[in-house]
């Protein structure tokens, strides 16, 4: 890794509910916001007074974010797009690979990167929940996307008449006793099982592997899970800055 230099790099992640930014200087992460698109140029702003030494910005989006804001900062930083031509240390096997979020590339990317020559199971708990696998010999070979915790704790209210909305909490019992409990059994314990479940469906086909599970609700869910997993929410914004130097080192 370089050291040549301590100039200080944002990286900024669009998902699909919020924006998360990091500063990284060297690559020790010093600095992270959580925030929405509407505060995205007062956010950003604030970030870049805080720290004069920023000198790059590193995008990656699956969000709606226009890329004209992101312009608007120009003349305070360079501004790099990840983006699909980026380089990236894998060989993608998606049998569609211009339709993969690039959020999941990064992923990929820093799994191979920060875990090498070992199998490699990426959850990610955001808007959605995406399962990324990439195998010892850095093949990405795909996953699975579902509805992440508030996704489904929103349908059940917006699709019926009677259910409330809910914020999420740990239900007392996988037996709801009451409405609310019903929910928060259906919606928590139906995503644990749904990723312990997976984890085994995996486990049928790769005797090892390491899993990495991050996302807005990793820290919440880590907990109820049945298999040993590293839980780190910063882990797609730690790839963003791995996969920048790594286009840096060509
Ligand atoms: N302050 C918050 N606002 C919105 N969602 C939050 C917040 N804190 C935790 N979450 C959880 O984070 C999830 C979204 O994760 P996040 O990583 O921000 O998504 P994305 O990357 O898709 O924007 C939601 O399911 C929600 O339960
Ligand atoms: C699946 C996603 C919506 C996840 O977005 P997120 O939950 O991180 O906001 C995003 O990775 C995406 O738009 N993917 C495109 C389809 C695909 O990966 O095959
Ligand atoms: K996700």
């Amino acid at each position: 890794m370089g050291t040549k230099n301590s100039v200080m790099l944002l990286t900024i992640d669009v998902g699909n509910t919020r924006i998360k930014a990091a500063v990284f200087e060297q690559n020790r992460l010093v600095e992270l916001s959580v925030f929405t698109k509407e505060a995205f140029l007062t956010e950003t702003n604030f970030i870049l007074n805080k720290f004069p030494k920023i000198e790059k910005l590193v995008v990656a989006s699956v969000g709606n974010v226009e890329k004209e804001l992101f312009l608007s900062l120009k003349n305070k930083a360079e501004i790099h797009f990840i983006t699909r031509e980026s380089r990236f240390p894998f060989t993608n096997l998606y049998s569609t690979p211009t339709t993969l979020g690039i959020d999941r590339m990064v992923l990929a990317s820093g799994a191979v990167m920060q875990f090498p020559n070992q199998n490699r199971l990426v959850i990610d708990m955001g808007t959605c929940i995406t399962y990324d696998f990439i195998d010892e010999n850095d093949n990405y070979l795909g996953g699975a996307i579902s509805p992440g915790i508030r996704l489904r704790y929103e349908s059940l209210h917006q699709h019926t008449a009677k259910l409330p909305l809910l914020t999420k909490n740990y239900p007392e019992s996988f037996i709801g006793n009451s409405t609310q409990e019903s929910i928060h059994s259906g919606v928590i314990n139906g995503v644990a099982s749904e990723i312990d479940g997976f984890i085994e469906l995996y486990k049928t086909q790769y005797a090892k592997f390491i899993i990495i599970l991050t996302g807005g609700d990793a820290e919440f869910l880590a907990i109820r899970l049945k298999n040993t997993i590293f839980a780190n929410s910063n882990f797609l914004l730690e790839s963003l800055n791995q996969t920048f130097q790594y286009n840096q080192n060509d």
